[in-house]
């Protein structure tokens, strides 16, 4: 039986409580995104609230304005080019800690920031845990010129990377799509399985209306698991 939402955001909240025991002092941290990344953000500024000194770097716009209301202080890319550590939810992972991520919208500044830093530690509730990736569907941000095009193209080289399924513009408001903070679209790819994600990623690099897909590959070192078994650490092999 599924959980209830209250418990699994308990789970949520345990894995973000777990990830802030990594904050120390005088680090630079990215902030993700999401209502798993949202618990960490609220205990980031308990920290500062009680005095700590950290200089973060916000995923989206929406982590952004929840972290000015908690006044924690704010950087960007451009003045804290690199990161101590990230972290951040996760859509679903395997236990290679490779990720499926931008379920919210905001993977292309959540890679940009992960990749900035040192460390990227992964937060979420162990329904996220997955033998094979597949069961979310894999957003890939595109940009809105050649939109059916690129649609096409994304549809014949997954398949040739062996990936199939709907693949469909995420709506947003009324009739109009899904817009991210960089001004692009996302395109969902309900594959189900994706047995090879390197070869996937690979495949979705080739189609040039393709800004970023939601693999994450390589870029988690550590996932911090809460379910009813408690809260579980799960290291990538090699890390
Ligand atoms: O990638 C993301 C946003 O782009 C989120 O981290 C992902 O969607 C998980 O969100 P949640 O913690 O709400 O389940």
């Amino acid at each position: 039986m599924a959980e209830s939402d209250a418990k699994v955001d308990g789970f949520k909240a345990a894995a973000a409580q777990a990830a802030v025991e990594l904050v120390k002092p005088g680090m630079r941290l990215g902030l993700g995104t999401g209502s798993t990344a949202y618990h960490f953000v609220e205990a980031v500024g308990v920290l500062v609230r009680n005095g700590l000194d950290v200089t973060c770097v916000p995923t989206s716009e929406a982590t952004r304005s929840h972290a000015e209301k908690l006044r924690i202080p704010l950087s960007s890319l451009d003045e804290t080019p690199q990161l101590d550590l990230t972290v951040d939810g996760a859509d679903e992972l395997d236990d290679q800690l490779r990720l499926i991520k931008g379920g919210g919208g905001a993977l292309l500044r959540e890679k940009i920031v992960a990749t900035a830093s040192d460390r990227m530690v992964v937060i979420a509730d162990a329904s996220k845990v997955s033998e094979t990736l597949g069961s979310h569907p894999l957003p890939v941000e595109v940009v809105r010129f050649g939109l059916r095009a690129t649609m096409r193209l994304v549809e014949a080289l997954a398949a040739e990377a062996g990936c199939e399924g709907d693949i469909r513009l995420r709506a947003g408001q009324g009739d109009l799509p899904f817009v991210t903070d960089q001004g692009n679209l996302i395109v969902d790819c309900a594959f189900h399985k994706i047995s090879e994600p390197e070869v996937l990623a690979f495949a979705l690099k080739r189609v040039p209306g393709v800004v970023e897909h939601g693999l994450f590959l390589g870029l988690a070192d550590l996932a911090i698991i809460a379910g009813p078994g408690g809260v579980k650490a799960m290291r990538r092999p090699g890390a």
